[in-house]
C-alpha cells in the first residue's frame, strides 16, 4: 500500500471496500495512522467529487482511491481520484482483484470432478491467477488425498489440503497466499467457503467490518459485494455472484482456460492457428488427457452460445424485440437515427431521482448542468 507523498498531503489513501447507493465505503491505509490518531484501520463513508462524476468515472469495489477533506468526526470523506485498476472483474464487480480463491471439499459434498472443471474453466476465463483450496482433509484417507494431489497436477493444479474441522497448518500456508492482496472467494455451496472466511477472519474483525447506516445490506445479497480486511493485510470479497459457473468465452479463447493445452501448445503447434482441437488435421491438442472430453462439451456450448449471441445480433441489427401486455414477443422495425428518439419518461425520471439523490448529499451544485443536459432542468 503507498504512502502519503508531501505532494498530496491532503489526500489520503485507501481502498474501496464496499459501495452503496452513491456512497462508498473506503478503508484508509494503515500508513495513515501517524497523520491522523487512529485514522489507521478507518473506514470513510464518500462521495464521489464531482468532476468524477462529469468525466464518468464510477468508483468500484476494490479501487485504491484517494479521499479528499476528511471528516474524521463523522467519518465522512470525497473520493477526488480512482487510480488506474489493474484488472476489473464483472461478476462480481470488484476490481484490482489479485486472485480467486476457489474453494471445493474433498468430500461432502463429493468432489466432482466435472463440476470442478466448470469452477476452473470459469475462473481461468478471467485471465486472474487461482488458489485453489481442497477443504475436509479429515474426511478423507491419506491415500485418497494422494490421488487427487496427483491427478490435479495433471491438470496443471497444486491445490492446498486443508481441514477446517482440525488444527490444520495449511490453513497458515494459505494465510500466507492471501497476504496483501485481494481475493475472491468462490466455490460450490457446502463446501466450507463460511468457515473458511471465519477462520481467516476472526469474529472481531468482522463486527468491525460490517458495514452501517447506509451502507447496512446483508453481505449475502447478489448485488452486493464487500471486501473484508484479513488481519496480516489484504482483503477477501466473499460473494454469491461468482457462485454460477456459466462459462462465456469465445470457443477460440476457451483452450486457454485449460493448463493442460497451455501447456501442449507451449511446446508444439497444431497446424491451423485457429484450431479449435476437434478434429482438425495436425492437431497435437487432440487426445488421450483426462479432461479432454470436458473441453469438448464445454466448446459444444461455447459454440452455441456464440450463435445464439451472433443470431440475437443480426435481428437487433434491422429490428427491436417488445413483449406485448399479452407476454408476445413483438418484431417492430429499429428507428434509423438515435438522435430522433427522446429518452422514455421512464429512463428521465430515473436519471433525474438518481442526480436529485446526489444533490441531496450536498456534494456540489455543479451537477446541475447534468440536469441541463437532460433537458430537466
Ligand atoms: N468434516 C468437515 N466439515 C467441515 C469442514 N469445514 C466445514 N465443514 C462443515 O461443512 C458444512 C458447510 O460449511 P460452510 O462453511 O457453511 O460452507 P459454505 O461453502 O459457506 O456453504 P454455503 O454457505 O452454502 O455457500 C458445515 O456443516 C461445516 O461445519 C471440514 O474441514 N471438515
Ligand atoms: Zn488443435
Amino acid at each position: 500500500m503507498t504512502a502519503r507523498s508531501p505532494a498530496n498531503a491532503d489526500r489520503w489513501p485507501g481502498t474501496v471496500v464496499a459501495i452503496q447507493a452513491n456512497f462508498s465505503s473506503v478503508q484508509l491505509d494503515a500508513s495513515n495512522a501517524t497523520a491522523q490518531p487512529d485514522s489507521g484501520s478507518l473506514k470513510l463513508l464518500c462521495v464521489r467529487r464531482g468532476l468524477l462524476k462529469k468525466l464518468g468515472q464510477q468508483v468500484m469495489v476494490g479501487d485504491r482511491v484517494e479521499v479528499e477533506q476528511p471528516d474524521w468526526q463523522d467519518r465522512r470523506g470525497a473520493i477526488a481520484t480512482i487510480l488506474p485498476r489493474k484488472t476489473a472483474l464483472d461478476r462480481p464487480p470488484v476490481a484490482n482483484v489479485d486472485q480467486i480463491l476457489l474453494v471445493f471439499a474433498l468430500a461432502e459434498p463429493t468432489l466432482d470432478p466435472n463440476q470442478l472443471t466448470r469452477f476452473l474453466v470459469k475462473a481461468e476465463s478471467t485471465g486472474i491467477p487461482i488458489q485453489l483450496c481442497l477443504n475436509k482433509q479429515d474426511l478423507i484417507s491419506d491415500q485418497q488425498a494422494k490421488h487427487w494431489q496427483h491427478r490435479l497436477a495433471d491438470w496443471g493444479y497444486r491445490p492446498t489440503f486443508v481441514s477446517l474441522r482440525q488444527d490444520s497448518p495449511q490453513v497458515d500456508a494459505l494465510t500466507a497466499q492471501l497476504q496483501g492482496r485481494i481475493s475472491v472467494v468462490a466455490g460450490p455451496s457446502g463446501v466450507g467457503k463460511s468457515s473458511l472466511i471465519n477462520r481467516l477472519i476472526p469474529a472481531q474483525t468482522l463486527r468491525v467490518g460490517a458495514v452501517s447506516g447506509k451502507l447496512g445490506r446483508g453481505r449475502h445479497t447478489t448485488r452486493h459485494v464487500e471486501l473484508f480486511e484479513l488481519p496480516q493485510g489484504g482483503f477477501l470479497a466473499d460473494t454469491p455472484g461468482f457462485n454460477q459457473p456459466d462459462i462465456q468465452c469465445s470457443p477460440e479463447a476457451l483452450g486457454d482456460c485449460f493448463p493442460e493445452i497451455r501447456q501442449r501448445l507451449a511446446d508444439q503447434s497444431c497446424q491451423f492457428s485457429n484450431c479449435l482441437h476437434r478434429d482438425e488435421p495436425g492437431c497435437v491438442v487432440r487426445g488421450d488427457w483426462e479432461r479432454y472430453d470436458y473441453y469438448l462439451t464445454l466448446l459444444d456450448e461455447v459454440l452455441a452460445q456464440q450463435q445464439t449471441l451472433d443470431e440475437q445480433r443480426n435481428a437487433e441489427a434491422t429490428e427491436k424485440v417488445k413483449v406485448s401486455a399479452d407476454g408476445k414477443l413483438q418484431h417492430e422495425p429499429r428507428l434509423a437515427a438515435k438522435k430522433y428518439r427522446r429518452p422514455s419518461r421512464k429512463a428521465r425520471n430515473q436519471a433525474f431521482q438518481e442526480i436529485c439523490y446526489d444533490l441531496s448529499d450536498a456534494e456540489d451544485l455543479s451537477q446541475l448542468e447534468d440536469l441541463e443536459d437532460l433537458g430537466l432542468e
